[in-house]
């Protein structure tokens, strides 16, 4: 059977909600007081959305083939990411076999490397390398993770990322994390409601759930030492994104200060093999947590996690629905998975990249069977209610 070649590569934007999940309504959780690297002006301290959080959107990135075989797939880059698409990577897509993703990855990542490296280029490169595997296991009608050398597990387990661990325990997730809440710039004061925001949850659910603080990048060196050291009374299992991603030093320094037994996690915002072997080379971290929608994609998560195979680290990605629960799946050093609570509560589970993708599976009593992952592709179809824009053509 001749191998199709690609015909079109399209490029579509989307608000409010999907691959940019933090694009919600006012009111939401995800959107309340949470310590930010931008914490320290006080006019962008309350809310995320007033410095931007959710300026990118969704990007949805449409492969069709010669044979009509149609791939898709989501990540957060919106209307940047529809350039970059149209106007530079379609052509090293169209015309292609769509079996040569290999290839068409690496002329992708060159070819942007004197604007891109990390951030909303390789976010995009991955929405279209997500893409490229989806459009492989719908003509192959096989679903991803069988395309990765199949499932090494019959079923994911996963902790819930929100403002309500304490509900996530009674929803079966083995774990919660917490956004901090208080930065720095709001000094002790701010130190010990962290602390008495963990104790209160600590509280809530015994000594044996997991409890985890996500920092989202917030602090300096001292101020997350003395928060893990305080945290310890309280049995934090680990402590996220503590430093600016590019601190390589500074988490080398705050793994060797932590108590003993606390884990030091990073990675959602690192990209490429390149950036996650400085995380281990110098030692920054336990376990690194890249984001298959920003880190290169699946092409470079494969990389990515065969490093980190080699120097005996776990690999539990970031929060990123389908996308990573079929990669997950295939990994014996990623034993588990994130699961972000995206109702406005925390208080229930939907589908994380809500609205924007139909028969998105979601955990039950915290774990997700392989066979709610066996169809072809990712398993998920686009939302025709969904309002998408092709801001450009090409
Ligand atoms: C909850 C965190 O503040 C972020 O919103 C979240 O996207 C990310 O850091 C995570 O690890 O889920
Ligand atoms: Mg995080």
């Amino acid at each position: 059977m001749a191998v199709p070649t690609i015909k079109q590569v399209r490029a579509y934007t989307v608000r409010g909600g999907g691959a940019d999940y933090h694009d919600q309504g006012d009111g939401h959780w995800i959107d309340g007081q949470i310590a930010t690297p931008m914490s320290k002006y006080p006019q962008y301290r309350m809310t995320r959305k007033s410095f931007g959080l959710n300026v990118l959107g969704s990007l949805v990135v449409e492969i069709e083939a010669s044979d009509g075989t149609v791939g898709f797939a989501v990540t957060t880059a919106g209307d940047i990411g529809a350039f970059i698409v149209e106007r530079h990577l379609a052509r090293f897509l169209e015309g292609q076999k769509i079996t040569d993703i290999e290839l068409m990855w690496d002329q992708m990542f060159n070819a942007t490397l004197y604007y891109g490296r990390k951030g909303v280029v390789v976010n995009t490169i991955s929405g279209v390398d997500l893409a490229l595997w989806d459009l492989l296991g719908q003509w192959r009608k096989e679903p991803v993770h069988a395309l990765l050398g199949g499932p090494v597990r019959d079923e994911l387990q996963f902790y819930a990322t929100g403002a309500r661990p304490d509900l996530a325990q009674q929803m079966g997730f083995i774990g919660g994390k917490m956004p901090l809440r208080h930065s720095p710039a709001e000094g002790d004061e701010g130190l010990r409601k962290n602390l008495a925001e963990l104790a209160e949850m600590r509280s809530r659910v015994g000594d044996d759930f997991w409890l985890m603080f996500d920092c989202w990048m917030s602090l300096d060196l001292n101020y997350a030492t003395k928060l893990a050291q305080g945290a310890q009374a309280y049995g934090l299992k680990w402590i996220e994104e503590a430093l600016p991603p590019d601190d390589y030093w500074g988490y080398a320094d705050l793994k060797r200060q932590v108590p003993t037994g606390m884990l030091v996690n990073t990675g959602e915002h690192e990209a490429t093999r390149w950036g996650f072997r400085m995380l281990m080379e110098m030692d920054c971290c336990d376990i690194i947590q890249p984001d298959v929608g920003w880190c290169g994609g699946i092409t470079e998560l494969i990389k990515i996690s065969a490093l980190a195979d080699a120097y005996g680290k776990q690999v539990i990605p970031h929060g990123s629905s389908v996308y990573s629960y079929h990669f997950v799946a295939t990994r014996h050093n990623s034993p588990f998975a994130e699961f972000l609570m995206m109702a406005p509560e925390a208080d229930r589970v939907v589908p994380m990249f809500n609205p924007l993708l139909l028969d998105e599976p979601v955990p039950a009593q915290g774990r997700l069977s392989l066979s709610a992952l066996d169809q072809p592709g990712f398993g998920v179809r686009l939302n025709p209610d969904c309002d998408l824009a092709r801001p450009y053509t090409h």
